[in-house]
């Protein structure tokens, strides 16, 4: 199966009327409803009912639906995946994750859920948010805990505050959390997401992170406002020549294919699988960008 883009995972606050009927106007590659940290103590169920019924009257079009759940120790947890798995959500985004076992005792209360409302065992996707010391030390086995994690993300607010430290601009409280969780979660083939970054009038600072992260090899980053979903669309173009290349790549292999071998010489560069992958992905951003036609050729703007 083709891999999915995630280059955009947008928050929208469960509780929030408005902005959970709009949120599929924006064209964010995931949508997540939250009914954890943007939601007060006194909303919590009123939130859960109000995804709830968007999930089965609204169109979010393409957009993958996630939601982001109360914590496992809260009493909202269970009533939380119960109603979400029952509306047909894709993936359950567990925040605060430490453990392996919490992923696992998530997974438990989905399977029943699944089993509860005749949905089809194993349908529901999971992922979880490292918040903390422990989880980014023990990211490597929570990357690996389920067959049904897509993802782990960075959640840098808690986590920064569980470190004793802030957010700085060149995020170098950040640098040991995002290579564990990227290397973690590359070791178990599910996606790595990036943190949120959360102060609207600094454009710069959210752009050059941007630019950080997808030079590390992230998928994408969270996101807590539908103006940042262009700026991380457009760091993660491919460029004009990157995407011929690409599809240079494409024609070599299938070349090689036909002549019964995994690998040729294309321009005097060696094309084999790693490259073809590449290339792969590269032309997968062109398309999502518009850059490439019908006929597969780029497209000038
Ligand atoms: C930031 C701000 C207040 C700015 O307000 P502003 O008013 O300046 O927004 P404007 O740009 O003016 O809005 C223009 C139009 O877009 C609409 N619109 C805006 N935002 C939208 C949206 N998110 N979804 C759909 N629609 C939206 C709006 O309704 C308006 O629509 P309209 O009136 O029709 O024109 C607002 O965006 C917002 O509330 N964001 C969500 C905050 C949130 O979810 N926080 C919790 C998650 S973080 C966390 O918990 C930390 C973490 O756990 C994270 C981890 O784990 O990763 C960790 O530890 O790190
Ligand atoms: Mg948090």
């Amino acid at each position: 199966m083709e891999e999915r883009l995630r280059r955009t995972m947008m928050f929208v606050p469960g509780n929030n009327a408005g902005m959970v009927k709009d949120a599929g106007i924006y064209g964010a590659d995931s949508i997540m409803f939250d009914l954890e940290d943007s939601v007060s103590m006194a909303e919590k169920d009123a939130a859960r009912m109000l995804v709830y019924q968007a999930l089965q009257t609204q169109d979010y079009g393409d957009s993958e639906l996630v939601v982001r759940v109360n914590g496992i120790d809260t009493p909202f947890f269970k009533n939380d995946v119960f109603a979400m798995v029952k509306a047909g959500i894709q993936v359950v985004r567990l925040p605060k994750v430490e453990s392996a076992q919490m992923m696992l005792d998530l997974v438990k209360v989905v399977e029943e859920a699944e089993n509860k409302f005749g949905i089809k065992p194993g349908t529901t996707h999971v992922m979880a948010a490292i918040e903390s010391a422990k989880g980014v030390l023990n990211a490597p086995e929570i990357a690996a805990s389920t067959d049904r994690m897509i993802g782990l993300a960075l959640s840098a607010e808690d986590y920064t505050t569980d470190m004793k430290t802030h957010r700085y601009p060149d995020g170098a409280e950040l640098e040991f959390a995002r290579n564990m969780i990227l290397h973690a979660a590359r070791a178990a083939g599910i996606a790595a997401f990036d943190t949120v970054f959360t102060n609207m009038n600094d454009v710069e600072g959210f752009k050059r992170e941007t630019e950080h992260i997808h030079e590390l090899g992230f998928d994408g980053k969270s996101l807590v406002n539908p103006r940042q979903i262009d700026w991380v669309n457009k760091i993660y173009e491919p460029t004009k020549k990157e995407i011929e290349n690409a599809l240079d790549v494409e024609a070599a292999i299938e070349e090689a294919h036909q002549k019964g071998s995994g690998v040729i010489s294309m321009n005097g560069q060696m094309v084999d699988r790693p490259v073809v992958l590449r290339a792969q992905r590269v032309i997968r951003l062109a398309k999502a960008s518009n850059l490439i036609n019908e006929e597969g050729e780029y497209i000038e703007k």
